[in-house]
């Protein structure tokens, strides 16, 4: 079992990364399939999780506009007590890359729990999405990058991601990697130099109890008017219903 200098486990904070246009709640699963994850083996403590929806200018086809997709983040993650929404990526005045998304998002906690070190009574900086503060000791804290297999998939893709970003957030951070359908983890990291390089840098998460839901599958069923009860959240239903976004007629 990994102990750090107080001889507790690592800390660390999952966050997901990606459109959520809209979110599913497989979006939030993952968060709790790693964290049991980690908690049977042992091996690191998840203090906190963030979902951080990308820019508007990623320009990926049927991403609406960042408003609303916070607002259906925001409704989907109410009935959660430790996933949390970050909306500095979506307020940038541009798409960053994931690289920058995890650096900052690692730094600010860290600066955070420096900070207080100091002197308690001194801290400002804190944000919505930070765990709880009795959870943000003198330990720092790694921020890994929570994904489907898919993502992980995309990083062969030619001009999509830069090399030394991969290589970065491997090292620096780590990433957690669920299964998914029409995707085989293990043959992609394989398949990559880099990944099979930083192979212990990577965490990966059989789900044992597949959900093939998409936003792609729930945007299709929407333009064409029909039903996605019990596919999304309600209330984030009751949302697109009432905006008419992705061309969603009343079901
Ligand atoms: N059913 C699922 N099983 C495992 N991971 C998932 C699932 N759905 C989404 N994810 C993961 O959630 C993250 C955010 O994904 P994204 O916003 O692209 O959702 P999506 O459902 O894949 O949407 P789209 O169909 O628009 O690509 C990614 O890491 C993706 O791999
Ligand atoms: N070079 C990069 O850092 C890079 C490239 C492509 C996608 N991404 C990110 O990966 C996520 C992918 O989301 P989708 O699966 O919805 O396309 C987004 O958060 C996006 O910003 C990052
Ligand atoms: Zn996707």
């Amino acid at each position: 079992m990994l102990k750090n200098s107080s001889g507790s486990r690592p800390k660390i904070v999952l966050i997901a990364c990606g459109s959520f246009s809209p979110p599913t709640p497989m979006h939030f699963r993952m968060f709790e399939i790693a964290k049991d994850y980690f908690k049977i083996h042992q091996s690191h403590e998840v203090i906190g999780g963030i979902v951080s929806p990308t820019h508007d200018s990623y320009g990926k086809k049927g991403l609406v506009n960042g408003k609303h997709r916070l607002t259906m983040l925001s409704l989907g993650l109410r009935s959660s007590n430790w996933i949390k929404l970050s909306d500095w990526e979506i307020n940038q005045c541009h798409w960053n890359r994931t690289k920058v998304v995890l650096e900052y998002h690692q730094n600010a906690l860290n600066n955070f729990i420096n900070s207080r070190n100091i002197d308690d009574e001194c801290v400002e900086n804190e944000h919505l999405w930070f765990p709880h503060k009795s959870l943000l000791q003198k330990d720092l804290i790694k921020i890994k990058l929570l994904c489907g297999a898919d993502l992980l998939e995309s990083f062969a893709i030619p001009g999509l991601w830069k090399e030394e970003d991969i290589e970065d957030i491997l090292i620096n951070h780590g990433i957690v990697v669920i299964t998914r359908s029409g995707s085989n983890p293990e043959t992609i990291i394989f398949e990559s130099d880099i990944l099979s390089k930083y192979r212990k840098h990577i965490v990966l998460i059989t789900n044992f109890v597949p959900n093939d839901v998409s936003s792609t599958k729930v945007r299709t069923l929407l333009r064409r008017g029909e039903s996605v009860k019990y596919l999304l959240d309600d209330s984030v239903i009751q949302y697109i219903e009432k905006w008419g976004l992705y061309n969603s007629t009343t079901t």
